[in-house]
C-alpha cells in the first residue's frame, strides 16, 4: 500500500522522502524484520522508540514516523512527524487494514473483574447460535476453533486491527474482545467501532499506572464513546462516570438497584446459582452452573448483551443451563479425602472477597486460603488481598504469585501486614509448589481449600526466566496421588 493512501484523515509533516513510498507492515517494535516496513517510535514507560530508529532502518523499515526531531542519515528513508504517535499508530493500523471492525459485530468488555469470563460465557452463546466467534482477551485469542497466544489482556493498536483483519477474513461475525483500561488509555482501541460496549464494575487495581480510582473510571469510561450500545452495571458506585461520559444508548442491569434487567430471588450453591430475571419483556427463571453472586452480574450482562445481538430470551435461558466454566475462574477439583480445592484467578480485594464470600456460604468446613500478589503491578492492593483472606478464611498461606523484577520475599511481606489485622493462623512459603502441597496435606474432610490469583496461567513469571507453572495440574497430580 502507498504511504499517502496510509495517511488519509492524519495531520503530518513530511519531514524527508517521498509519499509515495510503498509500505508492506506497520511495527512499533524495532527488532521486526521488514522489508518495506513503516516504523513507529513511541515513547514508552522503560523506553523511548526514537532510540530505535536506526535499528529498525537495518531491520528493513522505509518509513519511520516520529513525535520528535530526528536525524537519519541513511538514503532513501521517508520520514513522518505527528503530534502523537500513539493515536497516529491507531489510524494508521485502521487504514492499512481497512478498518476491519466495521465489518463485524465488536463487543467490547471493560471493567476491573468479570472481562473474561463474560467474554467466554456470551461466546458459548454465541457459537450455540451458529455463529463464528473471535475472542480477544487474558486467556488466549480466538478465531474460531483456532487458539493464538495473547500477550496482553488487549493487543497493541497495529496487533489488534491486524487480528481484526485475520477475523474479517477467517468470517467471523462476532469478535468479543477484553477491553483493559490500559488499552483504553494508552489508545490501543482507538478508531475501533464497538457495537456492545460492556461495563463490568470498578474496585481497586492498577493504581501504580492510573494513580487514582477517578482516573481509573475516566478510562474506563472511553469505551462508551466508542460503542452503540452500553450495557452498565447500575450496582458500581462508578456507573455515574460511565453515564456522564457515555455517547451511547445505555441499558443497565443489576440486582441492588432499579436497571432494565434486574435479578432477584437469588439462590447461590455450590453447583451454581438461580435467579428471577425481570426486563420489560416479562420475568425469567434463569440456571447457570457456576457459582458466586459474580455469575449472576456477570449473567445479566451476557443477557443484555445477547439480546442486543438478537437472539432470543428463550433460546438465551435454555442455553445458559449448560455453559461450561470458565478456565481457571471458581474451577473446582474434590479429593477422595472429602475436601474440596477451587483454583481461581481472583488477582484484587474485590475478586478476592467475591470468591471467598461464596465459598463461605457453602463451606461445611474450614476455608484455607493460597495466595500471593504479583510484583510490578498496584503495591497498594497486597495488604488490602491479605486482610479480606484473613477475614474469610481459618488459614492463610502468603505465597508468590508472578513476582517478575520484585524481591518475591518482600511482597509476601506487605501481603503479611494485612493478614495480621486479623486473628487468623497463618504462614509464608515462598514456593509457591510448596504452599499448595502445605495446604492441600492440612485439608480434612468437608473443608474447602482456596488457591487464587493465576487460575488459567501455566507460567510463574520470575526475576530472569518464566518457568511453567500450573495450580490445577499441581492439585490434579497430588489427589490423584490420594486415590
Ligand atoms: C504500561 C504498559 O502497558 N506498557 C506496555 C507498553 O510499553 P511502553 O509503551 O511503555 O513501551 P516501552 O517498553 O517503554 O518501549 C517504547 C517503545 O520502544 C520500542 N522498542 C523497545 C526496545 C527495542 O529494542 N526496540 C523498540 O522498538 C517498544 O516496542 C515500544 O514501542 O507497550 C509495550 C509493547 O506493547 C508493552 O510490552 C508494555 O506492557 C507492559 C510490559 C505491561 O506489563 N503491561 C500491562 C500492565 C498491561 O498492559 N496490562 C493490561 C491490563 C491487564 C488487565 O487488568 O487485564 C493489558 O491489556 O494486558
Ligand atoms: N463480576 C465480577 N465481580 C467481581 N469479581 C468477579 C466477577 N467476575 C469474576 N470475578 C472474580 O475475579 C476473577 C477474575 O475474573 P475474570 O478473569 O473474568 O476478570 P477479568 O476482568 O478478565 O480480569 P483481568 O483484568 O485479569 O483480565 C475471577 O476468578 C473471580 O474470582
Ligand atoms: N491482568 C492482570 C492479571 C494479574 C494476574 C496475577 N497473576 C499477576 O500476575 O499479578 C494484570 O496484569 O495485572
Ligand atoms: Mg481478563
Amino acid at each position: 500500500m502507498k504511504l499517502i493512501t496510509l495517511l488519509k484523515d492524519i495531520s503530518y509533516d513530511l519531514i524527508m522522502g517521498q509519499p509515495n513510498q510503498e509500505v508492506d507492515s506497520i511495527i512499533y517494535d524495532s527488532r521486526i524484520k521488514t522489508t518495506n516496513g513503516l516504523f513507529i517510535a513511541i515513547k514508552g514507560f522503560s523506553t523511548d522508540g526514537h532510540k530505535y530508529i536506526d535499528a529498525a532502518i537495518e531491520n528493513g523499515a522505509k518509513t519511520i514516523v516520529v513525535e520528535d526531531e530526528v536525524e537519519i542519515k541513511k538514503e532513501g528513508i521517508t520520514v513522518i512527524k505527528v503530534d502523537n504517535t500513539r493515536t497516529v499508530m491507531a489510524r494508521l493500523a485502521v487504514n492499512f487494514y481497512d478498518n476491519p471492525s466495521k465489518k463485524l459485530s465488536l463487543v467490547g468488555v471493560t471493567g476491573t473483574n468479570g472481562k473474561t469470563s463474560i467474554t467466554f460465557l456470551l461466546g458459548q452463546l454465541l457459537e450455540a447460535y451458529n455463529k463464528k466467534i473471535g475472542i480477544i482477551g487474558t486467556i488466549e485469542n480466538r478465531i474460531g476453533s483456532t487458539i493464538l497466544k495473547s500477550q496482553h489482556t488487549t493487543p497493541e493498536s497495529a496487533d489488534l486491527q491486524k487480528l481484526l483483519a485475520t477475523m474479517v477474513d477467517e468470517e467471523v461475525s462476532h469478535c468479543l474482545m477484553e477491553v483493559s483500561s490500559h488499552a483504553l488509555a494508552l489508545h490501543r482501541v482507538d478508531e475501533c467501532a464497538f457495537k456492545v460496549g460492556m461495563f463490568t464494575n470498578l474496585t481497586q487495581d492498577h493504581l501504580d499506572f492510573h494513580k487514582t480510582m477517578d482516573e481509573y473510571a475516566k478510562a474506563k469510561a472511553l469505551l462508551f464513546n466508542r460503542c452503540e450500545v452500553g450495557i452498565l452495571n447500575e450496582d458500581s458506585e462508578y456507573v455515574q462516570v460511565m453515564k456522564e461520559n457515555a455517547t451511547c444508548k445505555v441499558i443497565t442491569y443489576g440486582i441492588d438497584h432499579p436497571a432494565d434487567y434486574r435479578a432477584s430471588d437469588i439462590h447461590i450453591t455450590a453447583q451454581g446459582v438461580t435467579y428471577t430475571l425481570t426486563t420489560d419483556e416479562g420475568t425469567f427463571k434463569v440456571e447457570i452452573p457456576i457459582p458466586g453472586k459474580f455469575t449472576v452480574y456477570n449473567t445479566l450482562a451476557v443477557i443484555c448483551a445477547a439480546r442486543q445481538l438478537g437472539l432470543s430470551m428463550d433460546f438465551i435461558v435454555e442455553h445458559l443451563k449448560g455453559v461450561k466454566g470458565v478456565p481457571g475462574r471458581v474451577q473446582s477439583f474434590t479429593s477422595p479425602k472429602g475436601y474440596s480445592v477451587l483454583v481461581d484467578y481472583a488477582h484484587t480485594p474485590d475478586g478476592l472477597e467475591n470468591v471467598l464470600e461464596t465459598i463461605k456460604q457453602f463451606a461445611k468446613g474450614r476455608i484455607i486460603t493460597v495466595f500471593g500478589c504479583g510484583g510490578d503491578r498496584d503495591n497498594t492492593k497486597r495488604p488490602l488481598m491479605g486482610e479480606v483472606a484473613a477475614k474469610y478464611s481459618d488459614e492463610v498461606i502468603i505465597t508468590s504469585d508472578n513476582p517478575r523484577s520484585e524481591d518475591p520475599f518482600a511482597i509476601l511481606d506487605q501481603v503479611e501486614v494485612g493478614v495480621k489485622r486479623h486473628q487468623v493462623d497463618y504462614i509464608k512459603m515462598e514456593d509457591r509448589k510448596e504452599a499448595i502441597y502445605h495446604a492441600l496435606n492440612r485439608a480434612g474432610k468437608d473443608d474447602v481449600v482456596l488457591i487464587a490469583g493465576k487460575g488459567h496461567e501455566n507460567y510463574q513469571i520470575l526475576k530472569e526466566r518464566i518457568i511453567h507453572f500450573d495450580d490445577s495440574e499441581i492439585v490434579r497430580a497430588f489427589i490423584q496421588g490420594e486415590e
